[in-house]
């Protein structure tokens, strides 16, 4: 269970309160500069807040060591590092030496192709799947065994359609597993599509906390987004969520 406390960071965060039981896959929505990259580098444990405390399955961060805390929680940020001219293979060993790409991975990320080139020649999708692989190889044992804490910030970011909808599956399936999951992005409709909960934010606050059904409605987008909002339900009866302005 991951719970958070009245979490304050400056005018990034809000009062936060938050709990999310085992299992379950969040999608982090809100608009740019609404501080979901903030919330989970604080649920990450990389960034103290002013006020408030984050505990993972009963303890507070602060009570793990290091290498305690990096074996049972990872954490994927925005930017893609490709400094150093690294194999894709070196980079994904650096992190998991006795382990070859978890099949589950390859399927819907499919890195085995590119395991010979150098990591900074690889297309912006492309290096987002190994930057993605490589999250979450670094905690794979934990994941086996369903014990880990997943932080992505815009994994979907770069990645194509079909790529996109095979990431968001294998989400579903490490949460399954009894992962937790927080996944921010901008994709309102993969959002409808996968997983159990939206959380949405706004100003540092976290403004929603349910159902997809009770989350994306076009009245609580369209007044947190500032952007018109249309639902309609498809010839399947997949609900839609289209925007325009
Ligand atoms: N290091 C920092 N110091 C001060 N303010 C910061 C810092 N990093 C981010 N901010 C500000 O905090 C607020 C939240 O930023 P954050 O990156 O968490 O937003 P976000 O919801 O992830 O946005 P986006 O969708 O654009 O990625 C923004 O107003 C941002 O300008």
């Amino acid at each position: 269970m991951l719970e958070a406390t009245q979490l304050q960071l400056s005018k990034r965060l809000k009062d936060i309160e938050l709990v999310m039981p085992a299992g379950r896959f969040v999608h982090l929505l809100g608009p740019n500069g609404a501080g979901k990259s903030t919330l989970l580098m604080v649920l990450a444990g990389i960034l103290q807040p002013q006020v408030g405390q984050v505990r993972l399955n009963g303890r507070y961060l602060g009570d793990y060591s290091p290498p305690a805390l990096a074996g049972v929680r990872t954490l994927m940020e925005q930017n893609l590092q490709t400094a150093f001219a690294l194999s894709v293979k070196e980079c994904l060993t650096f992190y998991a030496p006795q382990l070859g790409i978890p099949e589950l991975l390859e399927q819907a990320l499919e890195i085995r192709q590119f395991l010979s080139r150098p990591l900074n020649t690889l297309s912006g999708g492309e290096q987002r799947r190994v930057q993605i692989c490589r999250t979450l190889m670094q905690l794979w044992p934990a994941i086996t065994s369903g014990r880990a804490l997943i932080l992505m910030d815009e994994p979907v970011q770069g990645l194509d359609f079909a790529h996109q909808h095979r990431l968001c599956q294998l989400l579903v399936t490490l949460a399954d597993m009894g992962n937790m999951l927080v996944v921010s992005h901008h994709q309102l409709n993969l959002a409808q599509m996968y997983g159990h909960r939206i959380w949405l934010m706004s100003e540092g606050r976290l403004v929603a906390d349910g159902s997809q059904q009770d989350v994306l409605n076009e009245t609580t987008l369209t007044q947190i987004f500032q952007c018109g909002i249309r639902i309609c339900t498809d010839s399947e009866q997949n609900r839609l969520i289209q925007t325009y302005l």
